[in-house]
């Protein structure tokens, strides 16, 4: 494979991982270094065909191109499971609107009746599916239990890296784990200024796997005067680390900053977003660290105005309610103003 340009983010193949002690040794140490120095690093080997990667970008790519009408019969404002699609602009991070029109995808499940059960399983449920593009829907179930597979493996690599037990994690993600994809289309600006295709922000599960087309526009805050661009690595997923990874590993690994810049006019980027999370029902433990690795971890460094909370439901809750107003006004406007947790 080549590039061009110099590439910013360490490149880690995993097909390395069973290609003999040596090498998996090898493997697990880039890993552990990359996560915890960067936060970000370039996939390859990942064992996901590239049919599969090309199936998904059409049919991505094929969603977007649908008439307004049809995408909207499928918005997100119309799912209390936060399922669906959103105009671009309607997403807020660091108060500031999103240019980018997406499609969010979750674990297809029943939602919950009963009525005592916490506020946060009501984010379970079934996803919408345009009924104009019917393909949508197979192709995204096949990718989203493909990545599934995959992200669960590299998140027993990392336990292996930092010298847990390769099944450290299991517990946390459970039989439920929370498998989001995102269907993300960044229009290009209309004049001259730089428009914000998503916000700084750090990622909230354990593992975010992106898809990026040939158009450019990611970037990754290793030091905050050092924005690198993740340039796109044909076949390649660009691999961080979420804030739950963090904040298990007491800030032993890194999530780190991250943006996106919108496209020139007359351009579009595509991407397609996999995050890892854990069951909603989980609490994030802090794993005990062996005593070389403990001693560099110095606890994880989210926003004072924002801080982290181990019960996974409610901190899940607490940044779709954030991002997303419109659903959060109509289904749970109770939770808001701080009236109710979170
Ligand atoms: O679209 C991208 O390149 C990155 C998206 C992202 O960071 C996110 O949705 O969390
Ligand atoms: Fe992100």
């Amino acid at each position: 494979m080549s590039t061009t340009r110099a590439l910013s983010l360490p490149v880690i193949d995993f097909s390395q991982l069973n290609s003999g002690p040596q090498s998996r040794q090898a493997v697990l140490e880039k890993l552990g270094k990359s996560a915890r120095e960067v936060g970000f690093f370039y996939l390859t080997g990942h064992g996901i065909s590239a049919e599969l990667l090309t199936q998904v970008q059409q049919v991505s790519r094929q969603f977007f191109a649908l008439s307004a009408a049809d995408k909207l019969s499928v918005q997100m404002a119309n799912s209390p499971h936060f399922r669906g699609y959103n105009r671009a602009g309607l997403e807020i991070t660091r108060s500031q609107p999103d240019y980018r029109e997406q499609f969010d995808i979750g674990a297809e499940r029943e939602a919950v009746t009963q009525e005592d059960a916490p506020v946060w399983l009501r984010m379970q449920g079934p996803n919408q599916w345009p009924a104009a593009l019917p393909a949508l829907q197979t192709v995204i179930t096949r990718w989203q239990q493909q990545m599934t597979a995959v992200a669960l493996e590299l998140l027993r690599a990392f336990a292996e890296a930092l010298s847990l037990p390769r099944h450290a994690f299991d517990n946390l993600y459970g039989e439920y784990p929370n498998e989001h994809v995102k269907l993300i289309r960044y229009p290009g600006r209309t004049s001259d200024e730089s428009r914000q295709g998503v916000g700084a922000h750090k990622d909230s599960g354990f593992l975010t796997l992106l898809l990026q087309d040939q158009q450019g526009g990611l970037q990754v805050e290793l030091t905050p005067d050092n924005w690198v661009d993740a340039v796109p690595l044909d076949g390649a997923f660009v691999v961080n680390i979420g804030e739950l990874l963090e904040l298990a590993t007491n800030g032993y690994l890194r999530a780190t900053v991250h943006r996106v810049v919108s496209p020139q006019a007359d351009r579009e980027r595509l991407s397609v977003a996999f995050f890892l999370g854990a069951q909603l029902s989980g609490v994030v433990p802090v794993y005990q660290l062996a005593p070389h690795l403990a001693r560099l971890a110095t606890g994880p460094t989210s926003d004072p105005l924002n801080p982290l909370l181990r019960e996974v439901g409610w901190n899940y809750l607490k940044g779709r309610l954030r991002s997303h107003p419109d659903v959060a006004n109509r289904f749970y406007a109770e939770y808001l103003n701080n009236e109710k947790r979170p």
